[in-house]
């Protein structure tokens, strides 16, 4: 019998949704630990494979810090989830510990610069970090006063409570800073700590580790920058499928017993080897697969549910990307995808799409452009890692044209593209009709 509070509410409700949980709970038996499974958890060393070569590198550059030595400047590249941050990070800690146990004041400074937005935000921002790992307080406002105190501020702080310091600056590139300045406000960083190391600012030992997606990162270092950042390189290169089986068997234990089927993790890793070869993503799929096994309440995560949970991270990814380009770019993306799931093999030919694209805007009554527009909105897309193009060559005397890879399944981009109203009146047969036509098939 549901009781009545004053507010005339009834506990009813209250009493059901708690069961819910508890039968949820019940039905929820496959995953055992959930943030082995989480993308931002630092998972501890022995769950580290497959990255020897940059283990050992790192390593021996950094290691001198336990003989109180100055280690060097890092530079870290590669693309995203291939265990930059989780290799520096792993190796620091045990350095720190290692420090600790011989009384060296030894730090270790983490800040990704997405959204720090400035080189005066940054500086700030570090002092605040160095402070609160020393159990201090910053002496200086955040606003208001001159990058020069603030530096001083950040000086100060590492003098008094550290013999070594290593900076760790994740996707520094994304430091750009005013716009009206010269130099981004990333190599600008890189020359005040890298240089204050070297006169007498500061008197503890700077080294500074920069982590960057974008290779081409030094390039936009100016020269002041880089005679005093002078970085060891290690570079970080996607992992294969049998790279990534290695990483989700070491995280197979984040499951019961016999959760999962035999067939699970190879196809994981496969999957997510063919898209970008990022440890991310496969951790994220099997994460995916499991809870999708666990919401349909059966005793084992199988290789339907990867299936599932692939289309569901892909379908997810290519709303993102959709969600925010222009209605043209929407026409050349659906007209070259339309062709790519014909030809069976994920790719598309531009002369083909172009004539798609030309039908497409034909039947909707848009405004249509010419070929090479065509193709520059289709290099354009290029960025979001959608797809990817290539120039082939027709033979000595037939010109050249761009053919179109898509990394995900170009019919997952027909279906969310159709969920815009826009391309409700494209009558699937007589598209198909048209890009057979391309085809000559
Ligand atoms: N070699 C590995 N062994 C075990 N787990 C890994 C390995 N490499 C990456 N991972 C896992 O993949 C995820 C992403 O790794 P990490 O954050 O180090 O990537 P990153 O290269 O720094 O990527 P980004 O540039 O996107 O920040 C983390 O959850 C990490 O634990």
């Amino acid at each position: 019998m549901p009781t009545e509070h004053s507010s005339g509410e009834s506990t009813e409700s209250i009493g059901s949704i708690k069961n819910l949980i508890l039968e949820q709970e019940e039905a929820a038996n496959l995953i055992k630990k959930r943030s082995l499974l989480e993308p931002n958890e630092i998972v501890d060393e022995k769950r580290i494979v497959g990255r020897d070569i940059q283990l050992t590198n790192i390593t021996q550059h950094l290691r001198v810090a336990i003989g109180n030595e100055q280690p060097p400047n890092l530079f870290l590249y590669g693309p995203s989830g291939t265990g930059k941050s989780l290799i520096i990070n792993a190796v620091c800690k045990n350095i720190l510990e290692l420090c600790e146990s011989r009384d060296i004041r030894f730090g270790v400074i983490q800040m990704n610069c997405q959204n720090v937005g400035t080189l005066g935000s940054a500086v700030y921002e570090l002092a605040r970090k160095v402070a609160n790992d020393v159990g201090a307080t910053v002496e200086v406002p955040e606003h208001g006063i001159p990058n020069k105190k603030k530096w001083r501020e950040l000086y100060r702080l590492i003098n008094e409570h550290y013999d070594t310091i290593v900076f760790i600056l994740d996707e520094l590139d994304m430091l750009v800073g005013r716009r009206d300045m010269d130099e981004p406000a990333f190599s600008r960083l890189l020359y005040q700590l890298s240089r204050a190391g070297s006169t007498d600012e500061i008197t503890a030992q700077v080294s500074v580790t920069a982590i960057t997606n974008d290779t081409r990162m030094m390039e936009n270092v100016g020269s002041r920058a880089l005679s005093s950042f002078t970085p060891e390189d290690v570079h970080f290169s996607d992992y294969d499928a049998s790279q990534l089986r290695e990483i989700l068997q070491a995280r197979r234990d984040a499951f019961y017993e016999s959760a999962l089927s035999g067939d699970v993790i190879p196809l994981a890793a496969a999957f997510a080897a063919q898209t970008n070869g990022d440890a991310r993503k496969a951790i994220d799929l099997l994460r995916t697969a499991g809870s999708l096994a666990e919401k349909a309440n059966v005793d084992s995560v199988r290789e339907t549910h990867i299936r599932e949970a692939q289309n569901k991270v892909e379908r997810n990814r290519v709303l993102e990307v959709t969600r925010g380009i222009s209605t043209q770019k929407k026409l050349c993306l659906f007209a070259t995808a339309a062709v790519a799931c014909e030809t069976g093999t994920g790719a598309a030919k531009s002369p083909a799409g172009y004539v798609v694209y030309q039908y497409l805007t034909d039947t909707l009554g848009s405004t249509q452009y010419h070929q090479e527009t065509y193709v520059n909105k289709m290099k354009e897309l290029t960025t979001y890692s959608l797809v990817e193009t290539e120039r082939q060559s027709q033979g000595p005397h037939s010109g050249s044209y761009l053919e179109f890879t898509f990394g995900e399944n170009p019919e997952t981009i027909i279906e969310t593209l159709q969920k815009d109203s826009r391309f409700n009146n494209v009558d699937e047969n007589e598209l198909r009709v048209v890009v057979n036509a391309q085809l000559g098939k």
